[in-house]
C-alpha cells in the first residue's frame, strides 16, 4: 500500500462486464478497491470478489456497510468522514461493527482511511452530511486531526464525481508527516490522472471506468510513467 500510485474503484452495485473487469485487472494498475456509498450488499461484494480474484491484481475492500464485509480481502479499509455531519459516520459505525467483530478481526487487515469529503453533490456527503463549506485551513486542520492525532495510514481527500482543487491537495501532501495522501474524484483522462498524482501520494480511479472504459485505462500509463 504505500507503494501504490493507481488504484481503480469498482462499485459492487454498478454492472462491470467479464472482458471489461479482465482489462481493468491486468491494466498494471496497483490495486482494486471494491466500495461505493450505496448499495453495496454481501451478494453484490462476494460476487464482484470472486470474479477479481481470477486474476492476480491486490484487491481490498472499503468497508461503507456492516452487512457487506466479505471475508478474503487481502485488505480492509476503514472510512472515518472527518467531516460528517452525523457522527454514526466518524465513530458510531464502527462502534457497531467492533461489537459484532472486535473480538475475532485481525488488526494488521485493517487500515483506518480519515477522509474529508469536498464536493457536496457526492452521495457519500449527502449520506454522511459532510460540511464541506470549508477554506484551506479547515482542510489542514482535519487532514492534521488524521496524520497527528488519529495517525491514520491514509487520508482521503474524496471530490467522488468532480475534479479537485489540486493545489489543495498538493498542500495537504505537503503538511503529512505519515499519512500517506489518497485522492479521489473526476479523473477522467491522462491529463487530470498526472495532475492529480502530482498532488497526492495515490490517485483513484471511479466511475469513468462505468463511463468510458478506454479513457479509465488510460490513466495507468500515465500515472505509472510517473514514478
Ligand atoms: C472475519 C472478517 C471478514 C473480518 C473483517 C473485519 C472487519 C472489516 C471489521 C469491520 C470493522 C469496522 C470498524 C468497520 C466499519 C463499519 C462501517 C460501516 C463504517 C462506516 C464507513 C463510512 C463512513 C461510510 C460512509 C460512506 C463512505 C465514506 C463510503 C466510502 C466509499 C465511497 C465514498 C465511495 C464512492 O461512492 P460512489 O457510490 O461511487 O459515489 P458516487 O455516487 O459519488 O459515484
Ligand atoms: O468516481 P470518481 O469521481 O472517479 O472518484 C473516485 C473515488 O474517489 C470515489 O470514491
Ligand atoms: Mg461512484
Amino acid at each position: 500500500m504505500e507503494e501504490w500510485k493507481h488504484v481503480f474503484k469498482l462499485d459492487p452495485d454498478r454492472e462491470i462486464g467479464d472482458e471489461a473487469l479482465e482489462r481493468i485487472c491486468l491494466s498494471g494498475t496497483d490495486a482494486v478497491m471494491v466500495g461505493g456509498s450505496s448499495g453495496v450488499t454481501f451478494d453484490n461484494t462476494v460476487d464482484l470478489l470472486a470474479r477479481i480474484r481470477r486474476y492476480e491484481v491486490p484487491c481490498v475492500l472499503e468497508v461503507s456497510d456492516t452487512e457487506a464485509i466479505v471475508p478474503g480481502f487481502d485488505l480492509f479499509m476503514i472510512p472515518i468522514v472527518l467531516n460528517a455531519g452525523d457522527t454514526q459516520w466518524i465513530v458510531g459505525r464502527h462502534q457497531q461493527a467492533l461489537k459484532e467483530y472486535g473480538a475475532i478481526l485481525d488488526w494488521d487487515e485493517l487500515v483506518p482511511e480519515g477522509y474529508i469529503i469536498l464536493n457536496g453533490d457526492s452521495t457519500a456527503a449527502k449520506l454522511t452530511e459532510a460540511d464541506v463549506r470549508l477554506d484551506a485551513k479547515d482542510v489542514e486542520a482535519y487532514a492534521r486531526i488524521a496524520d497527528r492525532l488519529f495517525r491514520c495510514p491514509i487520508i482521503y481527500l474524496e471530490y467522488s464525481g468532480v475534479f479537485g482543487d489540486m493545489e489543495l491537495v498538493g498542500r495537504v501532501k505537503g503538511l503529512l508527516s505519515q499519512s500517506r495522501l489518497f485522492y479521489g474524484g473526476g479523473i477522467d483522462s491522462p491529463e487530470k490522472a498526472r495532475e492529480a498524482a502530482k498532488a497526492a501520494h495515490t490517485v483513484v480511479v471511479g466511475n469513468v471506468v462505468y463511463d468510458d472504459l478506454e479513457r479509465a485505462l488510460a490513466t495507468v500509463p500515465a500515472v505509472m510513467e510517473m514514478r
